[in-house]
């Protein structure tokens, strides 16, 4: 399958097109995103040695923030159990994943909790990571079972154009410094300005006027290293790496807590 470069496909047909216009999907809640974006894409650049090299063997506990119906998290679990049978980083067994995925769109939840292939270890909840006070309902009490208050790794896949565009440049700055206050290490994959614009560009074609916040946008151009210089400077966190790019232009970053910032 040629590799889409930004979320919306013009060569679609018309019936999948109306599915996954912004329009219809203002958080970015495309029903069939993964026919377009499946997780090898970008799961092939990251190996999983690299990525665990930044949290501790034994139990882990991440968190994939906008999980849509959950086959990046599926995915992203099997990519690091099979580095625990490949690589013997850790005796069999020691290594123990726990994954909350969350979404702001229930349907897409609900069909990633009927899919579930590992319900002892992944889960799935409708959580509009924007709010606040849901937030903390959600989240602290799922930590709190494994008695931990804070996730050892947080996964941020292409969601950062959606909280933009529907929150602000203020909104953006919140949710990154929510997420980063959350974990120890981040995995984000920001998308690149265009996106922004071919978004911008379909809903207007629709006649829509939602994304109010986008003409006033003043982070833009290279969003990717504004939103990497806000992480380092603003959140504490610190560079371990750029995996590169996907076939969609978009870098995956990896983001560790400065050492500067620990307790
Ligand atoms: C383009 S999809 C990316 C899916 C997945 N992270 C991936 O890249 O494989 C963006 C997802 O973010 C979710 N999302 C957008 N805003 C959100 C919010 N405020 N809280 C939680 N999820 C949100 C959308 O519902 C959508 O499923």
């Amino acid at each position: 399958m040629a590799a889409p470069m930004c979320e919306v496909k013009p060569e679609r047909g018309r019936a999948e097109n109306e599915q996954c216009e912004p329009g219809a999907a203002p958080y970015g809640n495309f029903v069939n995103y993964y026919r377009f974006n499946p997780p090898g894409e970008r799961l092939r650049l990251i190996p999983p040695a690299d990525l665990a090299a930044v949290f501790p063997g034994g139990r882990t506990v991440a968190l994939d923030v906008g999980c849509n119906c959950g086959d990046f998290s599926i995915a992203m679990y099997k990519h690091l159990c099979d580095l625990k049978e490949n690589l013997k980083w850790v005796t069999p067994g020691e290594m123990d994943l726990k994954l909350l995925g969350c979404d702001i769109d229930a349907d897409l939840i609900q069909r990633a909790t009927e899919s579930n292939s590992f319900p002892e270890s992944i889960s799935y909840v409708t959580l509009d990571v924007m709010d606040l006070a849901s937030r903390a309902a959600v989240l602290k009490p799922y930590l709190d079972k494994f008695d931990r208050t804070a996730f050892d790794i947080c996964f941020c896949m292409s969601v950062t154009m959606w909280i933009h565009l529907n929150h602000g440049d203020q909104g953006l700055l919140d949710f990154l410094l929510c997420v980063s206050g959350l974990c120890k290490a981040l995995l984000i994959e920001p998308q690149p300005w265009k996106c922004y614009r071919s978004a911008a560009r379909r809903l207007r074609k629709l006649g829509q006027s939602k994304f109010d916040h986008f003409k006033s946008l003043s982070i833009k151009g290279d969003v990717a290293q504004k939103i990497q210089q806000f992480l380092i400077t603003d959140c504490k966190m610190e560079l371990v790496r750029c995996f590169g790019s996907t076939g969609w232009d978009r870098s995956l970053l990896l983001f560790k807590k400065s050492s500067l910032s620990q307790d």
